[in-house]
């Protein structure tokens, strides 16, 4: 590709020629630099237009242009973890001209895919994934004799994952040749934590310790070297004792670590770069980077524009949101219900903003805490809490549950611990897509003893279920679905029967039942169907056995609806339950079908899977009821 004269700010130039890595390969510093600004102003136009992860994507520019100037993917591997920082490298590697699709229904995923690019490496959107996958590969080139570079790009928020950590414990073991890059931000999608966190800024400031060190010797060889080399023997042995990277976990584990530079000079990431490609065994290049770096507003709350709604670009402002989360209706409850018990304590794994708990760690700090993204180890931290007398409740996103299934079952379950696991994104979520969409958790809860399983149908619910749930004792996950409910007066706190459900149409020959955000759409399928009986399924554990019963006994057909995986749900459980008791009326289970799916909007997937109000009104047609099919 032939170079060009550099084009002034806000012109496109080079990246119109740019359909493919190989096309960075002859370009000049200068003209990388200017591919990089290139890179950043298409992806604040993305942004701006369709939303997305743009302050982690501004982030990573630099590093990004300067992986695919000095590696050849694809075959060479280049790995991101989690994914979503990777917008500069979908440009680069073809996909500049679908980027306005990016996570939306037939668009580009938010995050790397295998199937949807050569280039790229892992399917991720989960945390801490991409160490161990670079391994395996490692492993896999070299049994089969093989020759390609791999790197992969971890954010320091990432790092805080076990299975990151423990990968490093492996890859520093089995020393096959790769590249682990630290996109150090300072950043997770909150502020950072974690003793590795805080142990990497000392490594910013040893920086400034070898530049004053390396100015010492020059002066010093000046003037004698046998005297230079005393004092360097002498240095080195103090070294351990004031200079904090003398403990570099990473150099423990055996794998070499370079770093830190400034992850937004592109010459010196070229130069390191190509150093580092085909060094022998792990080697870890620290990078600094910033979070939004290039925009001021995201520079100035990387926090806020993480994950950026369209917006204008120049401004930075958007239209408010409009409504009251779910996720604002359960740290409100959080911040009344701590004053009510003193021994509730939330946890949550790095999703403070996500889970609606911003203003109740400010308002109970002391009764709160963020273990980063280590959701095994929030479970667990819970269980510990709760053997010591404290209530705690675990805020986590239900498909970020998954990560700790087994602390669930081991840690809390088999002693019947007074865990609350707080579900956010209960169901399908949308533009995140199959990594993020929460629709195993009931199937995988269900089978645990001791767990109650409930899904409010409003805040008012779910205020009573977190009452009824303190009292409980014992595991209990309460479910709630992304987007918005109702708003309820401070001190709202009904009673709720445990294990009740509760009719909302008690008509008996045919009845649907469901809970949860599946209940929306039963309650407007049979809005003018005043034949067809209506129950908010609010337990999915234990189920109201007695009012299962009756119902088994007397209607001629059941639909359960549920906003999850038809296999192991909440219809699950209603056979289970109808077939132990011999009851046979017909039964249709509406639930997710057996099958992945993509980003898209949550009312398109519903549709799709068939659980919406539609469907619902098709099944109770198909089962003689008098409706009129369109609404
Ligand atoms: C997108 C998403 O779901 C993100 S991005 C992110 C912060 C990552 O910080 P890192 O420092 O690695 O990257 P940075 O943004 O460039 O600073 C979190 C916690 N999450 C949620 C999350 C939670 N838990 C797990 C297992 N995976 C994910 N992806
Ligand atoms: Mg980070």
């Amino acid at each position: 590709m032939q170079a060009s004269e550099p084009a002034q700010k806000g012109h496109i130039v080079l990246l119109d020629r740019i359909n493919g890595p190989e096309d960075l390969k002859n370009l000049s510093r200068e003209e990388l630099s200017q591919v990089a600004q290139e890179l950043r102003q298409e992806i604040i136009q993305v942004c701006a237009e369709s939303g997305g992860h743009l302050a982690s994507s501004l982030g990573a520019v630099e590093l990004i242009t300067a992986l695919h100037h000095v590696f050849d993917s694809p075959r060479d591997r280049i790995l991101f973890d989690v994914g979503h920082q990777a917008y500069a490298h979908k440009i680069l590697t073809g996909r500049r001209s679908r980027m306005q699709t990016i996570r939306k229904e037939g668009g580009l995923s938010g995050f790397t895919k295998v199937s949807e690019s050569e280039h790229d490496g892992i399917t991720v959107g989960h945390a801490s994934t991409s160490l161990a996958n670079a391994l395996g590969m490692a492993f896999a080139r070299d049994a089969l004799g093989q020759n390609y570079n791999i790197a992969a790009v971890i954010g320091d928020g990432s790092l805080t994952g076990g299975m990151a950590l423990a990968a490093i414990n492996q890859i520093g073991y089995q020393q096959k040749r790769m590249l682990i890059i630290l996109n150090d931000n300072e950043m997770s999608i909150s502020e950072n934590v974690g003793a590795l966190n805080r142990y990497m800024r000392t490594l910013q400031i040893q920086r400034w310790f070898q530049d004053v060190e390396d100015a010492g010797k020059k002066a010093l060889q000046a003037f004698s070297r046998p005297l230079a080399q005393m004092v360097s023997r002498a240095k080195d042995s103090a070294r351990n004792f004031f200079d904090p990277a003398s403990d570099n976990p990473f150099k423990a584990m055996n794998v070499r670590y370079v770093g830190p530079i400034d992850g937004h000079d592109l010459g010196q990431l070229v130069y390191v770069l190509s150093k580092l490609k085909d060094l022998d065994g792990p080697t870890m290049l620290h990078v600094v980077t910033k979070k939004g770096k290039g925009l001021e507003y995201a520079e100035k709350d990387p926090i806020k524009w993480h994950g950026a709604v369209p917006h204008d670009p120049k401004t930075g402002t958007a239209p408010a949101s409009k409504g009251y989360s779910w996720s604002a209706a359960f740290g409100d409850a959080m911040i009344e219900l701590a004053k009510e018990d003193p021994r509730l304590f939330v946890i949550t794994p790095a999703m403070r903003e996500g889970s609606g708990l911003v203003k109740y760690s400010q308002t109970h700090p002391h009764r709160y805490t963020d273990v980063g993204i280590a959701e095994d180890v929030a479970v667990t931290v819970g269980a510990g809490m709760a053997l010591q007398g404290l209530k705690p409740v675990v805020a986590i996103y239900s498909t970020f549950l998954q990560r700790g299934f087994d602390q669930v079952l081991h840690d809390v379950a088999i002693e019947n611990l007074p865990v609350i696991f707080a579900i956010d994104r209960g169901g399908m979520v949308g533009a995140d897509g199959a990594t993020h969409h929460g629709v195993f958790d009931l199937a995988y809860l269900r089978t645990i003893p001791n767990v109650s399983i409930a899904l409010p149908k409003d805040t008012s619910e779910l205020r009573g279920l977190f009452k009824a749930a303190l009292k409980h004792g014992g595991p209990v996950a309460i479910r709630y679905p992304r987007g918005n409910t109702d708003q309820v007066p401070e001190g709202t706190w009904p009673e709720v029967q445990w294990g009740t459900w509760e009719w909302l149409n008690p008509s008996e020959e045919v009845v649907v039942l469901a809970g949860g955000k599946a209940l929306e759409y039963a309650r407007k399928a049979v809005a003018d169907l005043p034949g067809v009986g209506l129950v908010n399924a609010r337990f999915v554990k234990p189920l109201d056995e007695e009012m299962l019963e009756y119902i088994g006994r007397t209607a001629r057909a059941i639909v359960t609806v549920e906003d999850h995986q038809k296999m192991g749900g909440f219809g699950s459980a209603v056979l289970e339950f109808l077939a132990d008791r011999g009851l046979t009326p017909k039964v249709r289970v509406l639930g997710i079908p057996d099958q992945f799916y993509d980003h898209a909007e949550v009312s398109s997937i519903h549709a799709q899977a068939g659980i919406d109000s539609q469907a619902i009104r098709t099944v109770l047609a198909e089962l003689g009821v008098d409706v009129p099919i369109e609404i």
